[in-house]
Formats: structure tokens, sequence, C-alpha cells
């Protein structure tokens, strides 16, 4: 029958089938004509076929489609796999809408503005170097050109093209598509495009391919970020596939794609993208802090004397000024410790940053070097640390003892970071917020202080938004929100604030009525409840020496007086909050008992293999300060073995101390147990050792752990000693040791 490539009447009319009626009374029926595949070459019979609606010639060998000028109603046309070289040489049909003539030999494309009902056009495989003569085209919508020989994208300007693919052609740059604000699914694969740019405005793109092509940098996709419709995209066969966490980056780059490189996008990489790229400030808090803790997990066990470490219901009081670089919270932080120097001392932490002109090392911060930053960090130093402005900060756990060894609160500032961090430890500050409400103003002290390039002050300024979005977002988050634009207002506020925290206002009240007694801390309490010295209430009284109001630490009134500044400084815990408190004491009980073998076990037992077998308690202390001397890192890296003794007391069996070794100084604090203080406890022959003379004696003890013992010559009143500087001594190495002080 194909015999000859001659089409006949006769096997059109086997191959038709009808596709409707037209007009009512004419009875003239619409056609559909389907002979693919049957080596036609001459299908001149077609002529007769006027009322063809859809025709379908593929895989023939037809080299001209002059019938289809006899053809008005044609709608569709398809003539792929054929010979025809001449570009749509015939009279226009009105109505043709869809045309395929893929895998032919055309080779130049020309004017088509009479096609003007054209929405669908099919080129693949033919040998086009340039699009051309679409212009008029104004119904469009999908163009084909796969597999020619375009090097350049052009002609397609104000098309309403929705899909446009240009697969297997020789593209370097992507260009001419700016114009194609429809379109949404774009083929570019099997080029030499190495660039995304010229994508960027197409905000209706949801599907682009780029298979097969040199994009080589992960930065190229900042050219479709703003493509919020893209949900798919191809980069397979690119460079930028070698490129270390590629995946991850454009997932993080392009977060609306559900299907990257053909394969979905899971919600864990969406989630893991984020938190590695952009991680949002809890994650970031929660690294820092497991970091720190994994690292003092790892450090040889030693247990301060006077850890600070809170328990459930005794948390140790600090003060957190937070709020965007030079707000003034470190100004306002040392003003306070020093109106406040019963109550609060500096907590100094360490940078990498070189002083500013002014600066004190061991006042304002530890300086070291990022070396010397970087080496604390293994060995358990910091509670928490971060890195702002290309620096390092962090606030040591030494820093916090030291000021607690004072028998005061520490007071700290920081950044945002910090305070989230802060959050996941033990410690459960009060924060009180200071944030620049005039932009104007803030950025006037920034530039006052001359010391911040205009790059420092935009972030600071950009970070007021942090701070107003957390306070906005965390109801809670903050304890106190002071403005802090005008700096001698915000102070104000900030003392009364604290003083409202420390009852100090009731108590000024008491004194105003009864100069001489001035004990009136609180309300309807016995005078023994009440400090047994009033604190200073202003001006150079405020700046009495810490030993001139100094308390007797055995007074019980004293312990009774701090445990309800501790409840004034602690913050509610939610039953959340209580329930994990419980969970981490139960683990390092389990810990200490040996019941989970873990760092701690592990590390019990290399101690007590080094450890002298005649080791008697009461010789920890001082084999302590021996091995503090003779190996510094491991001694002063103490192990926040959570030795508060509210945590462990009453639950923890006995501990083995013969076994801690010589790096271990035991907690010796009697509130450890519930035991009255010169009750041995059990497993030990006697009473406990190396008890700081003022351990015993420390505030609080007979009830809860809430600060840690006050030195020597500190605070008993019968050896006064000189003030403690509000703004401790400059001294790193001292600082943080941390056993130095214990050998005070
Ligand atoms: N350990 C820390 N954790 C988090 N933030 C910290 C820490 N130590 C200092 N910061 C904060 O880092 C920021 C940069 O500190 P730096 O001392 O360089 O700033 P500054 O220009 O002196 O401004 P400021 O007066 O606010 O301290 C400050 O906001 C500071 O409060």
């Amino acid at each position: 029958m194909e015999k000859d490539g001659v089409l006949t009447a006769q096997m059109v009319s086997s191959s038709v089938s009808q596709l409707g009626h037209f007009g009512t009374g004419m009875q003239r029926s619409y056609h559909s004509l389907s002979l693919p595949s049957h080596n036609l070459s001459d299908i001149s019979v077609l002529c007769n076929y006027v009322y063809l609606q859809k025709l379908e010639l593929p895989h023939n060998k037809i080299r001209d489609l002059s019938c289809v000028s006899h053809m008005p109603y044609l709608v569709i046309l398809d003539a792929s796999h054929n010979e025809i070289s001449n570009f749509f040489e015939f009279q226009p049909p009105k109505n043709l809408k869809e045309v395929n003539f893929s895998h032919n030999r055309m080779i130049k494309m020309k004017d088509l503005s009479a096609y003007l009902s054209l929405s669908r056009l099919d080129l693949d495989y033919n040998s086009f170097r340039e699009i051309s003569g679409l212009e008029q085209c104004c119904k469009l919508i999908h163009l084909s050109l796969a597999h020619n020989r375009i090097s350049r994208i052009s002609g397609l300007d104000s098309l309403p093209l929705r899909h446009l693919c240009l697969r297997g052609n020789q593209l370097e740059t992507i260009e001419g598509l700016e114009n194609l604000k429809s379109l949404q699914v774009l083929d570019l694969s099997m080029n030499r495009v190495s660039s995304l740019s010229g994508l960027q405005n197409l905000h209706l793109l949801g599907s682009i391919n780029l298979e097969k092509n040199l994009i080589s940098e992960i930065q190229e996709c900042k050219h479709i970020h703003n493509i919020l419709l893209l949900r798919d995209l191809n980069l397979l066969r690119n460079p930028v596939q070698e490129q270390p966490d590629y995946r991850l980056a454009v997932i993080f780059l392009l977060q609306h794609l559900t299907v990257l490189d053909q394969e979905i996008v899971s919600a864990e990489e969406k989630v893991s993208s984020v938190n590695k790229y952009d991680p949002p400030l809890d994650v970031v808090a929660a690294r820092d802090h497991m970091t720190h803790l994994v690292y003092q997990l790892m450090q040889p066990q030693v247990l301060y004397d006077s850890s600070t470490l809170p328990s459930a219901d005794s948390p140790y009081p600090m003060l957190v000024l937070t709020g965007p670089q030079g707000c003034g919270k470190r100004e306002l932080a040392h003003r306070l410790c020093q109106e406040f120097n019963e109550y609060f001392a500096h907590g100094t932490c360490h940078t990498t940053r070189a002083p500013y002109f002014g600066e004190e090392n061991g006042l304002d911060y530890h300086f070291v070097s990022e070396e010397d930053f970087q080496n604390m960090i293994p060995m358990g130093k910091f509670i928490q640390t971060l890195q702002y402005g290309g620096h390092s900060y962090g606030l040591t756990r030494d820093a916090i003892e030291d000021v607690a060894r004072e028998g005061l609160a520490c007071c700290v500032h920081m950044e945002l970071e910090g305070v989230f961090s802060l959050k996941n430890s033990y410690f459960e500050p009060r924060y009180i917020l200071l944030i620049p409400v005039q932009v104007e103003t803030y950025m006037g002290h920034l530039k006052d202080r001359g010391l911040y390039t205009p790059a420092q002050i935009d972030v600071a300024v950009s970070r007021i938004e942090l701070y107003a979005n957390t306070n906005r977002q965390r109801p809670g988050f903050f304890d106190n929100v002071i403005p802090c634009d005008d700096r001698e207002e915000a102070y104000q506020t900030l003392r009364q604030v604290v003083k409202s925290y420390l009852l100090l206002e009731e108590q000024e009240e008491g004194e105003n009525n009864n100069r001489a007694s001035p004990d009136n801390t609180s309300t309807g309490q016995e005078p023994e409840e009440k400090p047994p010295s009033a604190p200073p209430r202003s001006g150079s009284d405020s700046l009495t020496s810490h030993s001139d109001t100094a308390l007797d630490p055995s007074d019980p009134s004293y312990r009774s007086y701090f445990t309800k500044i501790q409840a004034e400084l602690s913050p509610q815990k939610s039953p959340a909050e209580l329930a994990s408190i419980r969970r981490r004491e139960q683990l390092v009980r389990e810990a200490i008992v040996g019941k989970s073998p873990g760092v701690y076990s592990q590390l019990f037992k290399s101690t007590a293999q080094t450890a002298p077998s005649s080791l008697h308690n009461q010789d920890l202390g001082s084999h302590f300060h021996e091995d503090s001397s003779s190996d510094e890192s491991r001694a002063s890296s103490a192990l926040s073995v959570p030795s508060s003794a509210g945590a462990l007391s009453g639950f923890v069996e006995p501990l083995d101390t013969s076994v801690l070794g010589h790096t271990v100084e035991t907690a010796k604090d009697p509130a450890a147990s519930d035991q009255p203080p010169d009750t041995p406890r059990p497993g030990t022959d006697q009473a406990p050792a190396i008890v700081s003379p003022s351990s015993e004696r420390r505030p609080g003890s007979n009830v809860k752990p809430i600060l840690p013992p006050i030195p020597t010559g500190r605070k008993t009143p019968a050896a006064p000693s000189p003030a403690p500087s509000p703004r401790p001594d400059p001294n790193p190495a001292v600082e943080e040791g941390g056993d130095t002080n214990m050998e005070e």
C-alpha cells in the first residue's frame, strides 16, 4: 500500500475518523486523519479533504506539505519525523494551533505573523541557528526548539510563552528571556550555560532544567533566589555538583524547591540547610551550649568547693544586661556593680579583640589571643561563646566562680546569642534588655565612640530589630526591657529594677522608719531573717566597701537574707523547665553512682589510676593545689559536675572520694546533704574534707546552696578585708585558674 509512498483516497478513507459535525442542516463533518509510519512521501490527495481538523503524519518521508493550504479548518498538524525542509510552506489555516515539525530538515525560521492562533510549536531536532519570525504569534505559549544549533536566544520578546525548551543547543548565556513574564517551565539542559543571570525577573518560573551545563558556583543560585514559585530545579551534571555541601547549600538558597536534581527535597534537608547556613538563634545557642558542656564533661573531674552550679530550687543569682553593641550596657553593668557592690560584681568575659584605648585587661575583658581562646574551648573553660564582628567572646565558668567566691551575684553584659546560650545552661539569670528606641540617637552614640566602621554601625543598628523581635515574639524572654537612648535615664530605671529585684525599696522604707535598725529586706519577717547590715543606698554610700558592710556568713539571718535575694533574682521556672532540670539531675546522679557508664565513670577510673592510693580525703585540697600548679589545664578546667549540693543532696549514693584522685576537690559544702555540717558523710570516715574555712558557713547552707563560700578574710566581720573591687583584679592567669582562689 505504501510501496510508492503515495497516499490514496482509499487509504485516507480507511484512516480518517470523524471528529464532529459542522452546522445544523449541512451535516458536514470534521475529520481527523492519522497515518503514522506509512512511508508516505506524496500526500497531495489531501487537497480534497478540506474539512480535516487534525492531521497526523509522523514518521513518513514527506517533503511537501502544500496540501495543508486546502485545509482552512486545520487545528492540529503533526508532521514530525519527516523530510520537510521548508518552514510552513502552505497557506495558513486560520485556526492552526498546534504544529509539530520536530525531526525534520528545517534550517531557517520564517515570519509566522499570519499564524495568529498558533499556541504550540515544536521544532525540535532541526537545524535552526536563530529564533525568528515569531514576534506576532501572540498566542504562542509552548515553544520547543530542542536540539538545534541555536547559540543565542532572541526573537522571543513579549511572547506569552509558558513553556520554553532549548535543550541541546549551543547557548552560553541566558539572555533574551527578560520579558517572558509568563514563563513557567524552562528547559536549557545540555547547553554551555555557566551563569543563571538573566532569569531573575521570571517570577512565574516553577521549573528550570539546567542539566548538563557549565554551572560551577553555588552562588549562581542567587540569581533565582527571588523566584518564589520555583519548585523544581535540575542542576545534574554541572560542575557545581562537586562543591562541598552542594545540595544543602542550594536547598538553603532556594527554600521553595520541592524537587532538586530530580529528587524530592525532604523536610529534613530543608531544616538541615537552614540550621547549617542560617541557624536560628536557638540552634546556635544549643550548639554552643552542647559544645561547652561536652568539653566540660571531657575534663578531669574537679569539683569546685564553691560550685555555682545551681540546683532546681536554688540557682546562682546572675544578672545579664543585653542589647546591641555600644548601647551602653557595659557602662551600665560596671556602674551597677559599683553602686550595688554588696550584691554584684562584674563577670569579666574573654575576648580576642584588641583592647580599646583605656580598657584594662581583666577589668573590661580578659584580652587573649585567638589561639589561646581556641585552646580554652576544648579545656571546657567556657559556659558560652560568641563570634561577633570577627572576634571571639566567651564567658568562663571561672569568671563566674571568681564573683561567686566574693559572695556576690554575677553581672555580665552580652549579645543576644549569649542570652540564648545561657538560657540552655543551669544558670538562670535575670535578663534585662537595653534597647535603643531612637535609631538616630543610637547611631550618634556609636559614631561618637569613634571605634566603629560604618559597616559595623550598620550591623549594630540592624540588630536592634533582632532584639525587638525576640522581645515581641517571646514574651517573658527578657525580665525587663529598658530603653537606653538616654544613658542616665536608663541607669536610673535599671537601678530601680534591680532594687525591686533585691527588695531594696521596701528595705529603704524600713530604713527611713528606723535608721538604727536597717534590717528590712522584706515585710513581715522576723529581724533575724534580714541582713545584719543594710546595703548602701546611693552616692558615696554606694561606694562603701564590701567589707565595711560585711555580713557575717555564720549569722543565720545572713543565710536567709541571701536566700531571699536568691529567690528574687531567680525567675520562676515552668513545669517543663523543672522537669528538664530533674531529668538532667537524674542523669548526673546515675553517672556519679556508676549506673550509667559515661564520661563520668570513665574519667573517674582514669583519675583513680593516677591517684596516689594513700591520699586521704583531707589531703585532697592541698593536693589539688599542687596539681593545679603543675598541670594548670587539668586543675583549672574544673569539670562542672553538677556538684551543687541541692542537686545531689539526699539522692547520691556515697561517693568514694579516694577514687577521685588528685584532680578532685569535692564539694564540701555541708549543705550538700541534709545532715548537719559536722556530720560525716556516708562513705567517708570523717567530716567533709577540704572544707574551705568559709564554705562551712556558706550563706544559706543550712537551707540550700545559694552562694558560694565566702573566702577567708573577705566576709568575716572579725577580720574585715579591704573592699573588693567591683571590677575584679585584672589578672587573667588568676582569673582563669579558679583554683588560685581556692588557695585563698
Ligand atoms: N561572652 C559574651 N557573649 C556574648 N556577647 C558578648 C560576650 N562578651 C561580650 N559580648 C558582647 O559582644 C559585643 C561586642 O563586644 P565589644 O566589647 O567589642 O563591644 P563594644 O563596642 O565595647 O560595645 P559594648 O559597649 O556594647 O560592649 C557587645 O555587645 C558585648 O556586650
